[in-house]
């Protein structure tokens, strides 16, 4: 596992227009949690995704990774995104999508790699290997979209909505995967509307018109499905 690490927003302002789409208070997220972001549409949940990736620069404050030895800026490729729209290339097949990723960080991938056939394994893929992502349902794609981010070795995985197309066994199987990442080291941030997700965070940051309204964590034993104790 490696070294436990936070990721801290200084309080961060967005602005769009005359007003601010996103407007926080310094928020620190742990390694080794799932923190879920939660609210309605157009509550800034993927504004704030956006901005933990480094995709979107704030208009005020920074996004910092804090270890052992201080505060450094967040580096772009520190993270990697399931985005939305999955992001994926239609023209391309399953397999390959998935080595593109890896090359693109620098790693020598081919659509044979065993890291490759492994976490389409894991998401119920393996025999989709070879078909053309376009040729998939959405709840298809969307797993490859996450097998695709759990196959980058990243400190930091950020989803938007990773649940949304799929039935409820892939939810949970999802979710699972997602929990098993998080419970090994890195950070995992999800947005979503899904009550699993919310149920079985580390943490749920609420928003609501670009504001943090609820900073929850979740009991352990409610996390894992189970009554909690008295
Ligand atoms: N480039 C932009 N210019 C102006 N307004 C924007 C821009 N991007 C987002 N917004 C506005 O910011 C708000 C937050 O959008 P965001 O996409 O972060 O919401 P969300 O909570 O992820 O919504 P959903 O659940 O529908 O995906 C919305 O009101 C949206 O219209």
């Amino acid at each position: 596992m490696s070294e436990p690490f936070e990721l801290v927003l200084e309080p961060i302002v967005v602005r769009r227009g005359r007003g601010s789409i996103l407007e926080l208070p310094e928020l620190a997220l742990a390694s080794g949690e799932l923190t879920a972001i939660i609210g309605p549409s157009g509550s800034g949940k993927t504004t704030l995704l956006h901005v933990l990736a480094r995709i979107l620069e704030p208009d005020e404050g920074r996004v910092l990774w804090r270890d052992a030895h201080g505060d450094h800026r967040l580096r772009r490729r520190q993270s990697v995104l399931v985005p939305q729209a999955f992001g994926l290339v239609a023209a391309l097949t399953v397999a390959e999508n998935i080595a593109l990723a890896l090359k693109l960080r620098g790693e020598r991938a081919s659509d044979r790699s065993p890291l490759v056939r492994d976490a389409l394994a894991s998401v119920g893929l393996d025999g989709l290997a070879n078909r053309l992502v376009g040729e998939l349902s959405g709840g298809q794609q969307q797993r490859v979209a996450v097998a695709r981010a759990l196959a980058v070795d990243s400190p930091i995985l950020i989803a938007d909505e990773p649940t949304s197309e799929l039935d409820p066994d892939n939810r949970a199987l999802v979710l699972d995967l997602l929990l098993e990442r998080a419970r090994s080291g890195p950070l995992v941030v999800l947005a979503s509307h899904d009550p699993l997700v919310a149920e079985r965070a580390h943490r749920t940051l609420e928003l609501a018109e670009g504001r943090l309204v609820d900073d929850r964590w979740t009991p352990e034993s409610q996390r894992n499905g189970s009554p909690e104790q008295p």
